[in-house]
């Protein structure tokens, strides 16, 4: 099951109030959250770039998210046993990022030509696990900024990085979330409402009966 939002949406707040209710309701869960910073040089190397390391690597979106799509190559074996051994598995971040945040660099739709070598690439090449579900986590780009420059100034390990601070890039890729969900890309979507929060104990019931 994997969580998708812009950056400040609240993906991380989510998935620990979903944890918890999925267990309220008998669930064990595990999560993981892409990139996996500090665990796969390849998500290492993508905060470099977007933080203006390694010289013009981050103006390359398909080489950005080939980065993206090697640290989840490297994770594929550990999400397969995890769902072995756990009712759910839940993603913070996951194949459709890279679709969002990729075709969007693109100024292309979901139906677009990257959309589709990105499918081919992480489901078909890779072998990636398909979803079962996505949780989109709806804010305005505005709000969503809001929240990760409120972050930024809070926290000094999260300054905001090259995509953040691209107002329009974050406005196209919520354009483009919206159009992977209607059209139920990959596995069916539920469209949360971030500004309004989410009745996670609901939610959890209901994700559970699916
Ligand atoms: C996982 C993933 C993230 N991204 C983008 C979304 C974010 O703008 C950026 C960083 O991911 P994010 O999870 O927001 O990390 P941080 O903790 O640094 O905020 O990478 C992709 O373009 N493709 C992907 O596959």
């Amino acid at each position: 099951m994997v969580i998708e939002g812009l950056d400040g949406a609240g993906k991380r707040t989510l998935a620990d109030a979903l944890t918890g209710a999925l267990n309220d309701a008998g669930a064990s869960v595990t999560s993981i959250a892409f990139p996996r910073y500090g665990e796969s040089v390849h998500a290492d190397l993508v905060k470099e770039a977007l933080h203006r390391g390694h010289g013009d690597l981050a103006d390359s979106v398909y080489g950005m998210a080939m980065l993206y799509a090697l640290d989840r190559r490297g994770a594929a074996d550990e999400i397969r046993a995890r769902l072995g051994d756990h009712d759910v598995v839940l993603l913070d971040r996951y194949v459709a990022s890279n679709a969002a945040y990729g075709a969007a660099r693109l100024h292309q739709g979901a139906d677009g030509e990257f959309v589709r070598w990105l499918k081919e690439l992480e489901i078909d090449r890779f072998g990636l696990p398909v979803p079962v579900a996505h949780l989109l986590l709806r804010v305005t780009a505005d709000v969503a900024a809001d929240r990760a420059q409120r972050r930024a100034e809070t926290d000094a390990a999260r300054a905001r990085d090259s995509f953040e601070t691209d107002d329009a890039l974050q406005k196209r890729c919520s354009v483009v979330y919206d159009e992977l969900a209607a059209t139920g890309w990959l596995a069916p979507w539920h469209v949360l409402d971030g500004v309004a929060g989410v009745d996670t104990p609901a939610l959890a019931t209901s994700l559970l009966r699916t």
